[in-house]
């Protein structure tokens, strides 16, 4: 799928997205290319139509964006929880397990997810597949002693990579962590390989996120359709 065509059926989703934001609600707000396009479409519904919400942003891009163009954004620690979070990812399968962190944002947006009455994905078509792992997957890893755990996923056959940023620098996430992404191809254990993951000491989170969603929002040539989780739903 061609860029320009990819990013018309994001537009597209993100505005029927946006629809799932009502007056009053805490939304916690996701991160990436798809997210910023619903972001935008918010903030123009706030000053324009008057929408009301309180957001909890997943990233302090996100938070920027969302201030800037109006919308309240409060911290999680201030909220119970949150009613609604709208997220992008960056591969999901028909279990609707995915795979998040392409930005590097996983560790906030699991914390905000797990802290959600409810998750909704906003996506294009290209990201829907039937195996995920072809997307590396991303792991927040604490800088001291990450040479070992790059060592650990080596042995495993995970084929690490240290992110670097566009500079070549080594790229920090927002909690001044490294992201090591795996070269998987295939996942066909998902829970296997979130329990082998987390319990490697170093690691904070990772980017698989297992049954979490109960709707994807999907970008399609024939117009965004919702898929409903049936366990969740
Ligand atoms: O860390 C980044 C997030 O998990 C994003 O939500 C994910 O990578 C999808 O981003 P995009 O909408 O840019 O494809």
């Amino acid at each position: 799928m061609n860029e320009e065509l990819q990013n018309k059926l994001k537009k597209a989703a993100a505005v029927r997205v946006a629809d799932y934001v009502k007056d009053g609600m805490i939304v916690g707000l996701g991160s990436g290319s798809t997210v910023r396009m619903l972001v935008d479409e918010l903030g123009r519904r706030v000053q324009e139509e008057g929408l009301q919400f309180t957001a909890v942003a997943t990233s302090i891009l996100t938070a920027t964006q969302a201030k800037k163009l109006g919308i309240k954004v409060v911290d999680l620690d201030s909220v119970d929880s949150i009613d609604l979070t709208i997220d992008g990812a960056d591969q999901v399968d028909s279990n609707f397990n995915g795979i998040k962190g392409g930005g590097g944002n996983l560790l906030w947006e699991k914390i905000v997810a797990i802290n959600s009455k409810k998750i909704v994905w906003v996506v294009d078509e290209s990201k829907i597949v039937d195996t995920i792992g072809a997307f590396p997957l991303a792991v927040d890893v604490i800088p001291f002693g990450s040479q070992h755990v790059l060592a650990k996923f080596n042995q495993a056959g995970f084929e690490p990579v240290i992110r670097k940023d566009q500079a070549g620098h080594v790229f920090k996430t927002d909690s001044n962590n490294i992201i090591l992404d795996l070269h998987l191809h295939k996942i066909t254990q998902p829970v296997e390989l979130a329990d082998e993951l987390i319990k490697t000491v170093g690691v904070v989170e990772h980017g698989l996120f297992l049954n979490m969603v109960s709707e994807v929002v999907v970008g399609k040539e024939s117009g965004p359709e919702v898929l409903v989780n049936p366990n969740l739903g």
